[in-house]
C-alpha cells in the first residue's frame, strides 16, 4: 500500500500520502499500564487531536507511532511499513516528530538544526544539495522563522524554538508529521498562525496527529478527535462529536458546558469549578432573566447536570442564544412584544415545575411572572456586578430584590449570589424548600 513515490512541492521525492495503522497496541511501564488494546486507522491527509486529560497516554501514543516506543503487544504500521521493524532511516523518511519538549543540547545555528531535518534524504557524508537547501529555506519562511536562522538554537525563546522544530520537521518533507502540543508555548498570533500552517501541510496531503490540551483549539483546526482516558480510546469523531459535556464528565470528570464559538462556529469549552458546598442540587430550576447573567446562570446550572428553564426572554438576546445552543427549554419573545395570555401560562408552568427559580437580570414580562406566581418556587437572585454599580438598573435590582422577600414562604430574604456563585444558593434554596414542605405541606399560595 506504498503511496506513489512524487517530488514533493518541498523539493524531495518520496511516498506523498500514508495511511497510519495502530493495531491493537498496549503499552506498561513497569506495573503501570498506559495504553491498553489501542486500535486506530488515521488516513492519508487527516488532521487528527488527540485529546484528554493529563497522563491519559496522549504523548506515549504519538511516542508508539514514531517508533520511539514499543508496544508490548500490537503493531503500528506507516505506509504498509511496520515502524519498529524499519530501519530508522526508512521511519524518518516516513515520520516526522515535533516533541512536547523542544530543548536542545546544543548551541548550533537555528538554520543547521532545521537543515538536520534533511539527514534522511542524504548520503551519510555528502553536503547539503541546492534542493536542500531550498527546502531549509522554505521551512523557515513557512514557520515565520527565517529572521532566526543565523542565532544559535539555545539563545532563542521557547516559543521560537517550537517554531524551529516544527521547521526541522517540514524540512523532513515525511508524508506523516506527529506533534505534541505544538502550540504550547507560543502566543495567540504564532498559535493560529501553527495551527493554519498545519492545516496547509495537511491539505498539501500529509496526515498529521497532534496531541492539544487547547480543546476549542482541537475543535477549530482538526478534522478528527481521538479522545484518550486511562490509556483507551474514549471517542472518536469529528469534533462536535467528541467535544460534548457529557464526554468532558465522562472523560475529564469536568464540569463544563459546549457552545458553539460565535465567531468560528466551532465548540467552546467553558468549564466550572465543582465545588458547590455540601448540599445536594434539584433537579430543575427556571431562570428569569436575560443578559449575560442570566447566561453565565443558565451555562452553570446546565454544566452542573440540573435540567434548567428560561424565560420569557428576548430572542436574540445571550441568554437566549446560549440556552438554545445547550438545547434549554426557552420561552422566547419576540423583541418589543409583550406577554400573551399564552406565553404568561407557559411561563407560570415552566416555573411551577421548578424546584427553585433563580432570577438574573429579570426584564418587565419576567417581573409579571415574578409577582403573580407569590410563594413557589424558592427564589435566588442574582445581581449583576455591571447592574449593582448602575444608577438606572439599580434601583430596579432593589425593587426586585423587596418584591422576592415577599416570595419566601418563611418571610426570610430571597437569597442572593453572584452568576459565579449560584450553584451553592441553589443548593441551599432547595434544601430549605424541602424542609419547608415536609414541614409543613405544600402552600396554595
Ligand atoms: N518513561 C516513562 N516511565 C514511566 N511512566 C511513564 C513514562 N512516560 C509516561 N509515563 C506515564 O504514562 C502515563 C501516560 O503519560 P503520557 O505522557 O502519555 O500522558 P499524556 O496524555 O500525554 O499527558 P499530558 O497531557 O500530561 O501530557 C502517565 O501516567 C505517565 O506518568
Amino acid at each position: 500500500m506504498s503511496g506513489p513515490d512524487v517530488e514533493s512541492g518541498d523539493g524531495i521525492t518520496g511516498p506523498d500520502l500514508a495511511t497510519i495503522s495502530v493495531d491493537g497496541c498496549s503499552l506498561s511501564f513497569g506495573d503501570l499500564s498506559v495504553l491498553e488494546d489501542v486500535s486506530l486507522t488515521i488516513e492519508p491527509g487527516e488532521f487528527v487531536g488527540f485529546v484528554g486529560p493529563n497522563g491519559a497516554g496522549k504523548t506515549t501514543l504519538l511516542r508508539l507511532i514514531s517508533g520511539a516506543l514499543e508496544p508490548d503487544s500490537g503493531t503500528v504500521a506507516v505506509d504498509g511499513v511496520d515502524v519498529h521493524g524499519a530501519s530508522s532511516r526508512t521511519s524518518s523518511r516516513l515520520v516526522s516528530v515535533v516533541p512536547q519538549d523542544t530543548s536542545l543540547s546544543f548551541s548550533f545555528p537555528v538554520r543547521d538544526v532545521v537543515e538536520m531535518g534533511r539527514h534522511p534524504h542524504r548520503s551519510r557524508f555528502s553536503s547539503p544539495s541546492p534542493e536542500d537547501r531550498a527546502a531549509v529555506e522554505r521551512a523557515l519562511e513557512r514557520t515565520r522563522t527565517a529572521d532566526l536562522a543565523d542565532r544559535p538554537i539555545d539563545e532563542i525563546s521557547g516559543g521560537q524554538r517550537q517554531r524551529v522544530v516544527l521547521a526541522r520537521a517540514i524540512a523532513q518533507a515525511t508524508p506523516v508529521m506527529l506533534l505534541d502540543e505544538p502550540t504550547a508555548s507560543l502566543d495567540i498570533n504564532h498559535q493560529v498562525e501553527t495551527l493554519e500552517l498545519v492545516r496547509e501541510l495537511v491539505d498539501e496531503g500529509r496526515t498529521v496527529v497532534a496531541a492539544i490540551h487547547d480543546l476549542d483549539l482541537a475543535a477549530r483546526y482538526c478534522d478528527r478527535l481521538v479522545m484518550l482516558a486511562d490509556g483507551a480510546v474514549a471517542r472518536d469523531g469529528p469534533p462536535s462529536a467528541v467535544v460534548t459535556s457529557e464526554a468532558l464528565a465522562d472523560s475529564f470528570d469536568a464540569n463544563a458546558v459546549v457552545t458553539p464559538n460565535p465567531v468560528t462556529g466551532t465548540e467552546t469549552v467553558t468549564a466550572f469549578a465543582t465545588d458547590h458546598g455540601a448540599a445536594s442540587l434539584p433537579d430543575r430550576v427556571h431562570v428569569f432573566g436575560s443578559g449575560s447573567a442570566a447566561a453565565g446562570v443558565v451555562a452553570r446550572l446546565e454544566a452542573a447536570g440540573i435540567e434548567v428553564t428560561l424565560g420569557p426572554v428576548t430572542s436574540g438576546d445571550v441568554a437566549a442564544e446560549t440556552a438554545r445552543s445547550l438545547g434549554i427549554d426557552a420561552l422566547e419573545l419576540e423583541p418589543f412584544t409583550g406577554l400573551s395570555p399564552a406565553d404568561r401560562a407557559e411561563a407560570e408552568r415552566l416555573v411551577r415545575d421548578a424546584d427553585v427559580a433563580v432570577a438574573a437580570g429579570v426584564g418587565d414580562a419576567g417581573k409579571e411572572i415574578l409577582e403573580r406566581l407569590d410563594g413557589t418556587p424558592p427564589l435566588v437572585v442574582v445581581r449583576d456586578r455591571v447592574a449593582v454599580d448602575s444608577s438606572y438598573v439599580e434601583p430596579r435590582m432593589r425593587d426586585t430584590a423587596d418584591r422576592n422577600q415577599r416570595w419566601d414562604r418563611n418571610g426570610e430574604r430571597a437569597l442572593e449570589a453572584t452568576p459565579e456563585t449560584v450553584l451553592e444558593p441553589v443548593a441551599e434554596a432547595a434544601a430549605r424548600w424541602t424542609q419547608s414542605v415536609s414541614s409543613s405541606g405544600p402552600s396554595e399560595d
